[in-house]
């Protein structure tokens, strides 16, 4: 069980901020938000996460590109069925391609790119949420074997996202980019770990 939460949620915490650093107008609009509701006086606490609606999006933009497990765990039909024209017949193994439909550009406008803004109000994925009941992103899975670590994983990510963004400035060395590869396995995490210059931007008490 510790297994299955911790590679799972901190590959997500290094891809959040790997976008984030790629894209500086949206770790600087991240950071506004931070500091219009909790200011610089102190750190993000884990119940300040419900009045940061674009950390939610960010999340679940990370979430949705950067699946942190590609593959669900074998399923087992014990029946025959008809998924979306596809026939599944009796007492087959089943692995659902989970990276592949959060990137599937039937689903979603320009796949490949980090637009959190597509789960706010104004955006078209506003309604899908990775709870499992949405098929169009089902970072966790989906059914009676979803991840039991769902809410934990959630509240992780966002915890840590926010705190690591809301307490330091991100930079990449002059000159160098951020490298956005991925290694594949059971899990994806980054193939070159992040290295950027870090500072911070808080009052220090909020620090200690
Ligand atoms: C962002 C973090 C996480 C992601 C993306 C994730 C993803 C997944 C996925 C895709 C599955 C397979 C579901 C399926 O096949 O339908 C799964 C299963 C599982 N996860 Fe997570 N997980 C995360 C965090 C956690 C945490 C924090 C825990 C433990 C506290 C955990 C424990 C488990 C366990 C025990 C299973 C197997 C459930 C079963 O076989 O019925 N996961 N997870």
């Amino acid at each position: 069980m510790f297994l299955a939460g911790t590679d799972t949620s901190t590959i997500i915490v290094e891809w959040a901020l790997a976008e984030l650093i790629k894209n500086p107008t949206i770790l600087k609009q991240l950071q506004s938000e931070m500091d219009a509701i909790i200011g610089q006086e102190r750190i993000l606490q884990e119940d300040d996460v419900s009045n940061l609606p674009y950390l939610q999006a960010v999340c679940k933009e990370a979430l949705r590109l950067h699946a942190s497990t590609p593959l669900s765990i074998p399923h087992y039909s014990f029946e025959s069925c008809e998924v979306e024209g596809y026939h599944i017949p009796t007492d087959t193994r089943l692995l659902i391609n989970i990276w592949a439909i959060g990137r599937d550009p039937d689903i979603w406008e320009n796949p490949l790119e980090f637009v959190p803004e597509r789960f706010l109000p104004c955006g078209k994925a506003v309604n899908i949420e990775p709870h499992g009941t949405d098929f169009e992103m089902i970072t966790f899975g989906a059914g009676r074997r979803i991840c039991v670590g769902k809410q934990a994983g959630m509240v992780f990510v966002q915890y840590l996202v926010g705190v690591l963004v809301q307490g330091f400035n991100w930079q990449m060395p002059k000159g160098e980019e951020i490298d956005l590869k991925e290694s594949p396995g059971l899990v994806i995490p980054k193939a070159v770990s992040i290295k950027a210059f870090v500072t911070p931007r808080l009052a220090s008490k909020a620090y200690f």
